[in-house]
C-alpha cells in the first residue's frame, strides 16, 4: 500500500480577473520533506500559499492533506487537522506575554504526538533562546523575536506539517542562520515543512527539494542543487524567460 503525500494539490487554479495566478498546479510533498517554493515576483507563490492555508479559495482543483480533501475547509479546520501556518504578518497577540501566547493551542490526547510536539517546541525555544515562562509582552519584543515566537506558536499547536511564509523576512545574517538551523533541526525530527521564500541563499541552506513557480505554473522542480544550477531558472529570476 502506498502512503498518500502529506500535502498534495491537483490542478489547482486561481484567477484574478484576467490574471491567472495559479494555472493547474500539481504539487506533491511527501511526509518528512522540507520543500521550498520559490519564483520571481508575481509568480503566484503568495496565492498558492494562501490557498494551501485556506485563506484564499481556489477556483478549481483540489488540495489534499495526507490523502484527505481539504479544498473546501477553512484555515482553522486545516489547523485542527495538523497544519501549522504562519503568515507574513505576525500573529502573536501583542497584549499577551510570551508564556501566554505559547499556551493558547490545545494539547493533543495522543501521548506520542504530544511528546514529539513538545520535543519540537523545545528545539525551537532552545534555538531561538526563547523562554517559555517569559512574561514579557509580545508587543515589546524585537522584530526577530516576534517572528521566532510566531514559529514557536505554530509548533505549540502540535502540527504534522508547517507552512511558512518567508520565515526569515527582515532578519539579519545571524538571525537568518538561526532560523535556517531551526528548520533543519525540526525537519530532522520528521516534521514536514513547506516554505515560501525569496532569499535564494536561505533556500540553498535549508531546502532538500525546490518547486519553482513562474506565471502561475510549476516551472521546475527537483533537488536544490539542480534547481539553483538550472540555467532556465536563473533566466526567469533575471526576467529573461
Ligand atoms: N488580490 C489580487 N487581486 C488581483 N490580482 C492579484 C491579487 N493577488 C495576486 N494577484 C496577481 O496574481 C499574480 C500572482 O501574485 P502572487 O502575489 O501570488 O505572486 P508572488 O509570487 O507571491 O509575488 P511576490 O513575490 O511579488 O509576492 C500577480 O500577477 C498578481 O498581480
Amino acid at each position: 500500500m502506498t502512503t498518500a503525500p502529506m500535502l498534495e494539490t491537483r490542478r489547482l487554479n486561481k484567477r484574478f480577473g484576467g490574471v491567472v495566478a495559479a494555472d493547474n498546479i500539481d504539487l506533491s510533498v511527501e511526509t518528512g520533506e522540507l520543500r521550498c517554493l520559490i519564483g520571481p515576483n508575481g509568480a503566484g507563490k503568495s496565492t498558492l500559499f494562501a490557498m494551501l492555508c485556506g485563506i484564499q479559495r481556489a477556483d478549481g482543483g483540489q488540495i489534499l492533506l495526507a490523502g484527505r480533501d481539504v479544498t473546501h475547509m477553512q484555515a482553522f479546520q486545516r489547523v485542527r487537522l495538523g497544519v501549522g501556518l504562519t503568515f507574513q504578518t505576525n500573529r502573536a497577540f501583542h497584549q499577551l506575554s510570551v508564556r501566554e501566547n505559547l499556551a493558547i493551542p490545545r494539547i493533543p490526547h495522543d501521548a506520542e504526538r504530544r511528546a514529539l510536539g513538545a520535543e519540537r517546541l523545545a528545539v525551537a525555544l532552545e534555538t531561538f533562546g526563547l523562554d517559555p515562562e517569559d512574561e514579557t509582552r509580545a508587543g515589546e519584543l524585537s522584530h526577530n523575536q516576534l517572528q521566532w515566537l510566531e514559529i514557536a506558536m505554530v509548533l505549540s499547536g502540535y502540527p504534522d506539517l508547517i507552512l511558512l511564509d518567508e520565515p526569515a523576512a527582515g532578519m539579519a545574517g545571524e538571525e537568518t542562520a538561526r532560523t535556517a538551523t531551526l528548520l533543519k533541526r525540526l525537519n530532522a525530527t520528521g516534521l514536514t515543512i513547506v516554505v515560501v521564500e525569496h532569499d535564494i541563499a536561505f533556500v540553498k541552506e535549508v531546502a532538500q527539494s525546490v518547486t519553482v513557480l513562474h506565471q502561475g505554473r510549476v516551472f521546475a522542480e527537483g533537488p536544490v542543487e539542480a534547481i539553483t544550477a538550472n540555467e532556465e531558472v536563473r533566466k526567469i529570476y533575471l526576467g529573461k524567460a
